[in-house]
């Protein structure tokens, strides 16, 4: 039996901490499980992260399917969450439930997640009243990142830290299992956390949370150059990963790879002269031919 919204309600009132990573793969949705995360995102930074946009803006929800179908694969326990990418919850109810209702129909997901506070409250309570368990998502919004002027932290100010609060409580109404906080200080994530009676689970939103959420290639730092602020490489993945790889490219042009252990041999007793003078006599006709 999978990790279910019942268990996390659980842990949040027992004070344990909720882990939560992101996957969009068979292998890393495996390990993750393996190691015990109860709570696998298939989260719509795989635009950024494995596909290489710039932002997650370009992320189409047959993406999103494709890849949530693969990390369900993978995961035997934990509960597995997609994201709605953009687009695909903002301009009605009806299409909300339905994009939700694929990712998990067609996914296989247990729960979707989508951004945004008042913006969104109608859809969030149609999607739940359709048996849909939905995570919110407030503060840094990467799907309004033209809007933010970039990737910023948000609610800093007096007005913008009661709206955020308003909408987290405007969401939980509406029905939402969870609550993601995303680049926020983290006095104002302490703040939400004591007033919700659901988890909130932080990205660069401090201690204070009820969990935590990373994406998965910042926690074995996978890709080069700087990591976000809010992120500490566990592993140092892509230098291993790097090396492994040039070690390989050399084994190759030394000649020495493949060895013996990873080649095959005709059966004990097999007629070797024969093979050389049939591979004699192909080369002579292909000379005689013109073609070698
Ligand atoms: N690799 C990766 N990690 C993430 O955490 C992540 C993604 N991609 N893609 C989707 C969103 C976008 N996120 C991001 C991306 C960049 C910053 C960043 O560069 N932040 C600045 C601080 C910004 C400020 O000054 O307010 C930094 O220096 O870390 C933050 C969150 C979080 N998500
Ligand atoms: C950073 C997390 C919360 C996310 O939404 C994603 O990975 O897409
Ligand atoms: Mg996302």
């Amino acid at each position: 039996m999978r990790i279910t919204v019942r268990d996390l309600a659980e842990m949040k009132r027992s004070g344990q901490r909720i882990a939560m990573v992101t996957a969009y793969d068979y292998p890393l949705a495996r390990l993750l499980d393996e190691a015990g995360i109860p709570i696998v995102l298939v989260g719509d930074s795989l635009g950024m992260t494995a596909l290489g946009y710039e932002t997650t803006l370009p992320v189409t929800l047959e993406e999103m399917i494709h890849h949530t179908k693969a990390v369900v694969r993978g995961t035997q326990r934990a509960m597995v969450v997609a994201d709605m990418p953009f687009l695909t919850y903002q301009i009605s109810s009806e299409e909300a439930v339905r994009n939700a209702g694929r990712l998990i129909q067609e996914g296989g997901a247990q729960a979707v997640k989508l951004e945004g506070g008042r913006s969104v409250v109608d859809q969030v309570r149609r999607i739940v009243a359709a048996g849909i368990p939905v995570m919110g998502h407030l503060g840094l919004l990467p799907q309004s990142v033209h809007q933010m002027g970039g990737f910023r932290v948000q609610a800093r100010a007096r007005e913008q830290i009661q709206i955020l609060i308003e909408d987290a409580l405007l969401l939980r109404e509406a029905g939402i299992f969870s609550l993601v906080l995303e680049g926020i200080p983290a006095p104002v994530a302490r703040a939400v956390t004591e007033i919700l009676d659901v988890p909130t689970i932080g990205i660069g939103a401090g201690p204070h949370c009820d969990g935590q959420v990373q994406v998965i290639a910042d926690l074995l730092h996978l890709l080069p150059g700087p990591l976000p602020r809010h992120a500490r490489p566990f592993l140092e993945a892509g230098e291993l990963i790097r090396d492994a790889l040039a070690r390989y490219a050399e084994a190759v042009q030394n000649g020495e790879f493949p060895g013996t252990a990873e080649s095959f041999q005709l059966p004990k007793g097999f007629d070797t002269a024969w093979l050389d003078d049939l591979a004699r006599q192909f080369a002579e006709r292909a000379r005689s031919s013109g073609a070698g």
